[in-house]
């Protein structure tokens, strides 16, 4: 039985006056990993952004995680970040301070309040991504990959029913690319729904899931072949 998270009909993307994508039909289902490729310039970035509430949606008709994208106002925008873990090329860790600290920032900007519960929560979700030791050290003190892996822990936090993670590997060499994909597919086989921005077709090949390719202002279904 489908249970959609994502359901988009009919959709149409702008930048400005631009029209970046057209007739967008896409649905992803609780438990799904789905990947969107295209190339650079072919809208991923502003399809992620329209699904987050960085871009409004003002043509067709768009839900995410009982969110109506036509719907959304500023205020509902923190609200549906809370529904949804976003992960960016580039981690977004504030560097000033420390990996616990980064977690506890985001854990009582959404409202936690009881310091050991936030604890928990943030011991558990660095387990997930192998970083339970690394708690104390600064963003700086860590390499590429384990940032990235501080990032979805991150994105973990208040187990949102969607991830969206946009070229999560971007920034990384093909070896630490890999451990940043186990670490994706490892949550999404424990239940965790992902769509997953990539221009990375080694990684699509190595793990071969649902794909959309963003192209020629379209995003269609690609059926890979098995050899
Ligand atoms: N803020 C903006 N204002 C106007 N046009 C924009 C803006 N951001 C992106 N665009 C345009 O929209 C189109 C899609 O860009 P987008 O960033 O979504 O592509 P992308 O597939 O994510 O590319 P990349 O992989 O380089 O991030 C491009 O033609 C781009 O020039």
């Amino acid at each position: 039985m489908s249970n959609p998270v994502l359901q988009l009909k009919d959709v149409s993307i702008f930048q400005g006056d631009n029209l970046v994508l057209a007739d967008v039909n896409v649905e992803v289902n609780k438990g799904d990993f789905v990947y969107l490729i295209g190339k650079t310039g072919s809208g991923k970035s502003s399809f992620m952004k329209t699904l987050y509430g960085d871009l409004a949606l003002t043509q067709g008709e768009g839900h995410i995680v009982d969110y109506d994208l036509r719907k959304l106002k500023e205020k509902d925008i923190p609200f549906l970040r809370r529904k949804l873990g976003v992960v960016f090329q580039d981690f977004k860790l504030l560097t000033d301070r420390t990996i616990n600290e980064n977690l506890l920032f985001v854990l009582k900007a959404t409202g936690w309040k009881d310091k050991a519960k936030m604890q928990t929560r943030i011991d558990e979700v660095l387990n997930k991504v192998a970083m339970k030791t690394k708690g104390f050290k600064f963003p700086h003190e860590l390499s590429g990959g384990e940032q990235q892996r501080v990032a979805i822990a991150r994105a973990l936090l208040n187990d949102p029913e969607l991830i969206l993670a946009d070229e999560p590997t971007g920034n990384l060499d093909p070896q630490t690319s890999i451990e940043v994909m186990e670490v994706l597919q490892e949550i999404n086989k424990n239940g965790n729904t992902i769509l997953m921005a990539t221009h990375d077709y080694a990684l699509l090949l190595k793990y071969p899931s649902k794909t959309l390719k963003c192209d020629e202002n379209q995003i269609y279904e690609v059926v890979q072949r098995k050899n």
